[in-house]
């Protein structure tokens, strides 16, 4: 290959013989102007025009005429071929004139077709032709369509001279194709730009949980009609099962999708071969359009291009189909230009699909895990506390629960979670009685690796667990001090620092958190911070005692029966009366839990349709001040040494909840058997660190 000022130029071999000849010819002038430019002159010009990255027209439109002056040419022209004929791009003659084109049936056009066939010069008579064209695949890049064109010189040239006009022809010719690819090469990548842009806003909105796959495939049809320059584009997603395509949009008036055999017409083809079709009226057959469907879509197909979606997997989705070029008819790069789109298209429909499905699965695991997690009971305090809880569920307060060991604080917890916005985040419990005081500080807030003896490796703490979701803090009350105040920070700044380390890590928590204690009076003793509790206790819900909610034993029971036995799958035993009688007098000390512990014991160990008060095999616990509420001859036993005024104060405790329980609850009828007014029994307990909720008060 030789190269005329770094531009790459193939010399055809019949002409390379004529090397030596150059020496000879610079007294070629037959037919040039009185001052022809010289070749130097002229290759500084086209040196010039490839730098400023014109366009082909505008550089064969400023080179020809120094060209044919150059070479003293009568004429020259450039020709190329259009949808199959000769059209005529540029012209000069001798003296520069640019506007008397000749028509192509001017030209010699055996002698041209004979350049093109052969791809090298051609010479007969006064006729020179000079091919000029662009390949489809030139220069490694993808081009969608050749340029096939020819320059065509007329002049009586002298065999000496021929070297010369061949060298500086290539030089034109050079400059012509590099200008051609350049500018293919541009708007290529303006092209894939769009395509990739495009591509970037369909992930977007496939990422959006509001999106569905209606609003991207409209955005992705909207993208190639604006793109390609058509009347309409549609995406057929192809239903395997049931053979047909699925047009949507729809070429349709309104939002209905078209819906055609997977056989049929010219996406039916595409489907079959995986090979995109190109369709114009009046230069293919007529027969391969379904005319029925333009009828009934009151619309007429003169123009069309399909392309294989073909997923990530090298699966066949469907078919992306462009219809009614807006200028022209379609050709290699709208197919070229749709094949890019569907290549992007067919990922994010894919990608579309598999969120969409992991959506679907994560509702139905929230939905299940709710399920799986009621709070039965019918009890007004009960009720009271669901409905509390639903309402608080739709805030991000931060919420108290309050009731003694089992009466399901957490099932509580768990229905304002799920109850929330944050359902579809974690819900993370932590037991802050179950751990020491160094656990418990890298539980909820994490460690960096080295920052106690057994870090053995960084580790993410509860708070960061339950991003996005709901801490449940069950016995806060036992939090260690340097905890408390820990979980107050976070608590107040929204971040939280591991244990050993100084970066601030946001998080977005709402922290429920549940106590048996009487806080205030941990409080009092100095044992609770008391800022802690009014940031945590900025909605609290209290519990009663299942002894206290009346036949709420016998639904839950019921709830633990059906429970239990469809997970051992045996059929639903009945409790008889003397069962429900036991259950409704036993005292419950375990409450909620005791109750599901012992219905689960009868459902493995029980047999036959009925469950008898002897198979539940309730014993009234050992007497003690907490349990043994019902004997009139009650112990409480004070351990010493304690002093006067807190031994008052804990009897004082003990004899007011008897009282309460042994009314059911019912706090008027306390404290009448008190002989206290029920405001003033209020005022008493409060003073004594008591809950006075009134769960405790019976419908
Ligand atoms: N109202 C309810 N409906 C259904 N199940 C319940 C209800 N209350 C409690 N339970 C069940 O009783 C058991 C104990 O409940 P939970 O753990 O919520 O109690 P808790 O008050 O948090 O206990 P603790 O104080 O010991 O942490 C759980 O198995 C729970 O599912």
């Amino acid at each position: 290959m030789k190269r005329f000022f770094g531009l790459p130029v193939d010399r055809p071999p019949q002409w390379r013989n004529m090397d030596t000849m150059t020496q000879h010819s610079s007294s070629f002038h037959a037919h040039a102007p009185s001052n022809p430019p010289d070749e130097l002159a002229f290759a500084g010009d086209v040196a010039r025009a490839l730098r400023a990255q014109i366009s082909r027209p505008a550089l064969v439109k400023q080179l020809l005429p120094s060209f044919t002056a150059l070479l003293g040419l009568e004429t020259a022209t450039l020709v190329t071929q259009q949808k199959g004929r000769w059209h005529v791009d540029a012209w000069s003659d001798s003296s520069g004139d640019t506007s008397h084109r000749p028509p192509p049936s001017a030209l010699p056009l055996d002698l041209i077709s004979d350049a093109i066939d052969h791809g090298d010069s051609r010479n007969a008579g006064r006729w020179w032709v000079v091919p000029c064209q662009v390949d489809i695949n030139e220069n490694g890049t993808i081009v969608a369509s050749p340029m096939v064109g020819c320059l065509v010189l007329e002049s009586e040239i002298q065999p000496q001279d021929r070297n010369r006009l061949e060298r500086i022809s290539q030089l034109l010719v050079t400059a012509i194709t590099r200008t051609e690819l350049d500018g293919r090469h541009r708007h290529r990548i303006a092209q894939l730009t769009s395509v990739l842009e495009a591509a970037a806003k369909w992930q977007q909105t496939q990422l959006q949980e509001s999106s569905n796959e209606n609003t991207l495939l409209r955005q992705i049809a909207d993208t190639a009609t604006d793109l390609i320059g058509c009347e309409r584009a549609s995406i057929f997603l192809w239903d395997k099962r049931r053979k047909k395509l699925i047009g949507r949009p729809a070429l349709g008036i309104d939002d209905r999708p078209l819906i055609v055999p997977d056989n049929a017409g010219i996406v039916g083809e595409v489907l079959a071969t995986k090979e995109p079709q190109i369709w114009n009226a009046n230069s293919d057959d007529e027969a391969r359009i379904n005319r029925d469907v333009d009828r009934s879509l009151e619309f007429r197909t003169r123009s069309l291009v399909a392309v294989p979606l073909i997923g990530p997997r090298g699966e066949t989705i469907g078919v992306f189909e462009a219809i009614n070029h807006l200028e022209n008819h379609f050709d290699n790069s709208d197919v070229l230009l749709l094949s890019d789109l569907a290549t992007h298209a067919a990922v994010a429909i894919q990608a579309q699909r598999a969120q969409q499905s992991l959506t679907e699965s994560r509702d139905r695991l929230v939905r299940d895990a709710a399920r799986s997690t009621p709070l039965i009971g019918e009890h007004p305090a009960v009720a009271a506390v669901r409905e509390s809880g639903t309402k608080v569920a739709k805030t991000d307060l931060t919420v108290m629960i309050l009731g003694s060991n089992g009466t399901g604080k957490e099932v509580v917890a768990r229905h304002i979670h799920y109850e929330s916005d944050r359902k579809n985040g974690p819900f993370i419990a932590v037991n802050c009685a179950a751990l020491v005081e160094s656990l418990l500080e890298s539980e909820l807030f994490g460690h960096e690796r080295g920052s106690f003896t057994d870090a053995n490796a960084t580790r993410v703490g509860k708070f960061e667990l339950a991003n996005g979701g709901t801490l449940f803090l069950d016995e806060v009350g036992d939090m260690s001090p340097g905890g408390q105040a820990k979980l107050l920070r976070v608590l107040e700044q929204r971040e939280v620092v591991r244990v050993g380390g100084s970066v601030p890590i946001p998080v977005d928590v709402r922290v429920i958190a549940a106590t048996n204690q009487p806080l205030e009076q941990l409080i009092a003793q100095k044992r609770f911070r008391e800022d802690l509790f009014f940031r945590l206790n900025v909605v609290s819900l209290t519990l009663p005692d299942l002894a206290a909610r009346g036949r709420d034993v016998l639904l839950l029971a019921n709830h633990f029966l059906n429970h239990f036995c469809y997970e051992i799958g045996r059929k639903v035993p009945a409790l008889s009366d003397s069962a429900q009688t036991a259950l409704l007098s036993h005292r419950w000390p375990g409450n909620v839990r005791e109750l599901r512990n012992t219905i689960e014991r009868v459902c493995y160990l029980s047999t036959g349709d009925m469950i008898h008060a002897p198979d539940l095999e309730l014993r009234q616990p050992p007497t003690s001040p907490e349990n043994d509420r019902d004997s009139n001859q009650r112990t409480l036993r004070i351990d010493l040494p304690t002093s006067l005024a807190e031994s008052t104060r804990l009897f004082q405790i003990d004899h007011i909840r008897h009282a309460i329980h042994q009314c059911g609850g019912n706090m008027t009828e306390a404290a009448s058997k008190l002989d206290l007014h029920r405001s003033n029994l209020y005022r008493k307990m409060k003073q004594l660190g008591m809950r006075t909720g009134e769960e405790e008060e019976p419908a």
